[in-house]
């Protein structure tokens, strides 16, 4: 059959100019990818360690700047639509980004199918809805009682991200993985910072704050193994972006689900009447309504730093590896409010220097697993490729 001129010039076009890999040996190859896949897994967990620092450290000042104790006293519970529009709203700047990152050539059999879109579509409307539910209930539940209590039911997360990827995912536990995992949930519970947006003692509903931290955990958890599969079955196997995985697929992701987000969120926070406290909340901000607004600016684009590490964590590990990084760096984050803030009996003692040290045993163990499965496909490669010299 006669093959038509565009693909005839494709093909010629390919044998002139092959991509770099080809040009190596497979092994070689091999050892470029996992190096790049490294740095690339250091980076987002970078990232997700700064954003949950920055988080906190700005999250604690707009609390302490806000002068609850000189107005009536029920102010604490509102404002969770606002945080929980920060949290999402500020996705525009990473809209550049994603022009400026290389994409792959998608492949021309399955790209731009209908079906395929929708699907995309649906999933990103779904997992927008979900991430502007579980942002309203953590702000919630951080807000109704103690911040010890709070760290203890969110711990939870890990769990049901545990089940949730066992089942929506297929995830492959191995014994590090594991020792892991229960790491991470004691250092998270005993190693949590100080948090100033804590009510006063008459203000707690332990009750409510069980149940809301539950479902915002819930809605986590689920939200992670959710954007796995998206990578992996839309995203990746239908070679959308061509044969690899590639940042621009974090930027997407992220970019759409936080305009859904956000949408959800402003459509609370004009439907519950909380946007008439805005003008109220930053008249009592003690350093000014600018510093206000800058506070807030500064956390959505805190969050933003997040986000987008712990969904390259996923893209590039999975949804249980980015959990563990986001609550290893809980003692950390303690320990920068310590250093930055004058709360009463916060100080960095023994119990929280061994949750330090715990998280590197934590993270240590992670990244033996992910050591050991690389050496596994370099050994294969190798396997293969004297098989066929033999
Ligand atoms: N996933 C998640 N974990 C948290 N731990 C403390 N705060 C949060 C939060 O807002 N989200």
């Amino acid at each position: 059959m006669e093959m038509p001129e565009a693909s005839k010039q494709n093909e010629s076009e390919h044998v002139q100019n092959p991509e770099p890999d080809q040009i190596l040996s497979p092994r070689r190859s091999l050892q470029l990818h996992q190096r790049k896949w490294w740095i690339s897994v250091l980076f987002c967990l970078f990232l997700v360690v700064a954003g949950d620092s920055l988080v906190m450290l700005l999250l604690n000042f707009f609390y302490v700047q806000d002068n609850r104790q000189e107005s009536d006293q029920d102010l604490q519970y509102k404002g969770t639509w606002l945080q929980a529009l920060v949290q999402n709203a500020a996705f525009p700047i990473l809209i550049p980004l994603f022009f400026i990152f290389p994409s792959p050539k998608p492949n021309q059999e399955t790209n731009n199918t209908r079906f395929l879109s929708f699907r995309l579509l649906f999933l990103y409307l779904f997992l927008g809805v979900l991430v502007a539910a579980h942002s309203k209930l953590f702000a919630l539940g951080k807000l109704y009682a103690n911040y010890g209590v709070f760290t203890l039911i969110s711990a939870t997360q890990l769990i049901f991200t545990v089940v949730f990827a066992a089942i929506i995912n297929r995830f492959k536990f191995t014994r590090w993985i594991i020792i892991s995992i229960i790491l991470t949930v004691l250092i998270y519970v005993f190693g949590s910072p100080e948090f100033g947006g804590e009510p006063v003692e008459n203000e707690e509903f332990y009750s409510i704050q069980a149940w809301l931290t539950f479902a915002a955990s819930v809605a986590f958890a689920l939200s992670l193994c959710l954007v796995q599969l998206g990578f992996e079955k839309l995203l990746v196997k239908t070679k959308r972006y061509g044969n690899k995985k590639v940042f621009r697929m974090v930027l997407e992701m992220q970019i759409c689900v936080s305009l859904v987000a956000s949408l959800v969120c402003l459509v609370g926070l004009f439907a519950s009447g909380e946007y008439k406290e805005l003008k109220g909340d930053s008249e009592r901000f003690k350093k000014g309504e600018t510093y206000y607004v800058l506070s807030l600016v500064g956390l959505g684009l805190s969050w933003q730093v997040w986000s987008v590490g712990l969904i390259g964590l996923v893209l590039y590990v999975s949804g249980v590896f980015g959990d563990v990084v986001h609550m290893c760096s809980s003692p950390l984050v303690a320990l920068i409010v310590v250093l930055a803030f004058d709360f009463m009996d916060d100080d960095f003692s023994w119990p929280r220097i061994g949750t330090l040290i715990g998280t590197v045993l934590a993270l240590g163990s992670y990244f033996y697993t992910l050591h050991k499965r690389n050496k596994k496909k370099m050994v294969e490669l190798n396997q293969s490729e004297n098989s066929v010299e033999v």
